[in-house]
């Protein structure tokens, strides 16, 4: 059997045998019908290296697979993201690029050709009940700082914003963290089903080395951009309530959150920053339905539908766009740097690659990219959930401990530990 796994660019099948394949092979005659036996021996090929590195996004609307490392685009800053996209998708074989950047800009991205992608309709009816991955105690999480010590981060945000009053920083987005060790041996294929039960949001699971020892998934609400030709579109969300345990009481949440004022400013500055960064790649560019509620399982969002038209074929990629965005003043804050200075002066870690995001790019430029939000980031054996929340000037320290807690939900929802008392759950609720 001649064909290495390096060698399949595509193929079109589920997982059984009995399916004809459709492989495009390099330097092959393409594409090539293979009957049942050859299918066996390509599929035994490939179980080895495909298993490796697996990237998925399921919502409502699509599922993306990819599996295996056909190439590596060659890491870097945020800066240089469009360029190696560029050289990569040019020497590459057709796919597309597949992966995810960290929050800070200098921090080496990892992002890659795939030996196998496969894209289909997702039918969330198809897939299996959600089953928790494991039975795991709230009480073996660590968080990271405690929430007295994230209140406390909370108000020394607030001094700064007071001492700057109107100009050097109006808002900034801090998060905390609940880490669980002992984590590698999660199912998280069970965990990728369970967090794809919230047609809100896109699940993803994104492995960040060759080793699977350390990878991201979560279930976010936020979409980066996204490019189909000429047509963008944006999601961007800011301003939040947890989601209330009654439909009255659920109700009432919404429309608080649709009067306060705090959030209405929270939000403006990340839907006109948004506009803003778009606006020079753009012919036409809105918002069609104005800033609209937006519920996820866990939360209630304010958000803006955002699409436009680009200038022309020539304006930057799904990618290089998407850097240009990052970081919205919906993880960062606003003014872009000083928030970033802020955030690096107050939270007492680096967020890696939680508040970054994840995507795709193909050849033509087109592509999604989503903010890695709702998430966990597993290091050896170490999961690190991470939640935040954007601090204006009228944030309360309180409300924000509770807004993360409930922001942690997804994540430990889908990992059957929501529903546990906790010390934060009380003031989740
Ligand atoms: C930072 C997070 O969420 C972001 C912050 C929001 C807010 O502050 O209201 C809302 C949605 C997200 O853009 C997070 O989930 O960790």
């Amino acid at each position: 059997m001649p064909f290495r796994i390096a060698e399949i660019i595509k193929i079109h099948s589920e997982s059984t045998i009995a399916k004809q394949l459709q492989l495009r092979l390099r330097g092959a005659v393409t594409p090539v019908n293979l009957r049942g036996r050859l299918v066996l021996e390509v599929m035994e090929v490939s179980a080895e290296g495909l298993d490796v590195v697996q990237f998925h996004l399921r919502n409502s609307s699509q599922r993306i697979e990819a599996r295996g490392i056909r190439r590596r685009v060659e890491a870097g800053p945020r800066a240089t993201l469009e360029q190696r996209c560029r050289l990569a998708l040019k020497e590459g074989y057709g796919s597309p690029l597949v992966g995810s950047f960290p929050f800070g800009d200098d921090l080496p991205d990892f992002l890659y050709e795939p030996a196998f992608v496969q894209r289909a309709p997702y039918h969330a009816h198809t897939q299996s009940k959600a089953v928790a991955p494991a039975s795991i105690e709230l009480s073996a999480f660590v968080a990271h700082p405690t929430e007295a010590d994230f209140a406390r981060m909370v108000e020394q945000a607030l001094d700064l914003l007071a001492q700057q009053p109107g100009s050097a920083l109006e808002k900034v987005v801090l998060s905390r963290q609940l880490q669980l060790f002992g984590a590698s041996g999660l199912d998280y294929d069970a965990l990728l089903d369970s967090l794809s039960q919230d047609l809100a949001a896109t699940a993803f699971r994104v492995d960040l080395s060759e080793q699977g020892d350390h990878l991201l998934i979560g279930a976010t609400p936020e979409k980066l951009i996204s490019r189909k030709g000429l047509h963008v579109s944006s999601l961007p969300l800011a301003g939040s309530i947890p989601r209330g345990k009654t439909e009255v009481e659920d109700r009432e949440r919404a429309e608080q959150l649709s009067r306060s004022e705090k959030d209405s400013r929270e939000h403006a500055m990340t839907r006109e920053f948004v506009l803003d960064t778009l606006n020079p790649f753009c012919r036409e560019l809105g918002t069609q339905e104005g800033t609209i509620l937006y519920p996820t399982a866990t939360m209630w969002h304010l958000g803006t539908a955002i699409e436009g038209k680009l200038k022309g074929a020539d304006m930057p990629s799904a990618a290089g766009l998407a850097a240009a965005l990052h970081p919205t003043p919906a993880v960062g804050g606003f003014p872009r740097e000083a928030a970033r200075a802020a955030i690096a002066d107050i939270e007492p870690y680096d967020r890696g690659f939680y508040a970054g995001a994840i995507g795709y790019v193909d050849g033509s430029g087109d592509g999604e990219w989503y903010v890695s939000l709702r998430c966990a980031e597993l290091t050896d054996d170490r999961l690190t959930l991470h939640a935040g929340a954007g601090i204006v000037a009228g944030s309360e320290p309180d409300q924000e401990v509770r807004e993360t807690a409930a922001k942690f939900r997804a994540m430990l929802r889908a990992m059957g530990v929501a529903d546990v008392t906790w010390a934060g759950q009380e003031a989740a609720e």
